[in-house]
């Protein structure tokens, strides 16, 4: 689905060039769930924004869906969920999920259905004519999702989408987002900071460093596929695999070229 190799992206800055990333080769294969987890300025977002052809990497090669980053964009293979919701105040939630819809010049009667069918896939049937303040800011985040998911992209590309939430608001969110994960079998790439998280989410976790941002390991998770029950975070297999990740990035941090 995803495949980098070789991947580079120099940013020239007035202090010199800042090697955002360095190296990248991983493969994500079709519905994969992704974190990827390393500490401030590894190039975690600069990589997502690179899939999503929002930055042009300096060097290597990228290809979605067998296609240039670029022209995955054009066929609107992703939905992009940021850390903050980012929710038009003046536009119903049902208005804010349908202005891609709008952008990219769907039917209205396609818009009213789709609009409608996400809303139901995030739990939030009936909020359609709320305004973003009527909601909690998990209720918010689950609207930006929707929001992502309107056009049916195959790729969600998510950054650290629950980094404001509360620790039980977020918890609850992952829960239902593993659910809409194994209904929708999208593939998914989610940056984050949390350990618990990453671990709980992903079939696979990209530890990454920083200077020059680079993948340190990637580690394949060996707990179950698909919907996972929260308990999960307390059984042996998956400490093992929490214990790995902070490994990694406690040596991913001593890492300099
Ligand atoms: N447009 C830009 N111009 C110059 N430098 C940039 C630009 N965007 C990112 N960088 C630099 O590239 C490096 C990687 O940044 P990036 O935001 O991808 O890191 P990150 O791992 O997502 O960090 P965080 O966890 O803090 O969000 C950082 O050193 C950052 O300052």
């Amino acid at each position: 689905m995803i495949q980098a190799k070789g991947l580079e992206l120099t940013f020239q800055t007035n202090d010199g060039p800042v090697h955002a990333l360095k190296d990248i080769d991983l493969d994500i294969e079709a519905g994969e769930f992704v974190s990827f987890i390393g500490p401030s300025g590894c190039g975690k977002t600069t990589f997502l924004r690179c899939i999503a052809a929002l930055e042009t990497p300096t060097g290597g090669a990228l290809s979605v869906k067998g296609m240039s980053a670029e022209a995955a964009r054009q066929k609107r293979s992703y939905g992009y969920v940021f850390q903050a919701a980012g929710l038009y105040p003046w536009r119903t939630i049902a208005a804010n999920v349908r202005l891609p819809l709008e952008i990219m010049g769907y039917s209205r009667a396609e818009q009213v259905k789709r609009v409608e069918d996400v809303l139901s896939l995030v739990d939030l049937e009936g909020f359609g004519k709320k305004f973003p303040w009527q909601l909690s800011g998990g209720m918010q985040q689950r609207a930006s999702i929707a929001r992502a998911l309107a056009f049916d992209a195959d790729i969600l590309l998510m950054d650290e989408p629950f980094g404001a939430l509360d620790e039980i608001v977020r918890d609850k969110l992952n829960e239902e987002l593993l659910k809409l994960w194994e209904r929708t079998g999208k593939t998914i790439g989610f940056v984050t900071h949390s350990i618990p998280e990453a671990v709980y989410l992903s079939t696979k976790i990209v530890v990454m460093s920083p200077r020059p941002g680079r993948i340190y390991e990637v580690i394949d998770s060996p707990l179950p596929r698909g919907a996972r029950p929260l308990d999960i975070r307390d059984s042996e297999a998956f400490l093992q695999v929490a214990h790995r990740v902070r490994e990694g990035l406690r040596a991913g941090h001593a890492y300099e070229d």
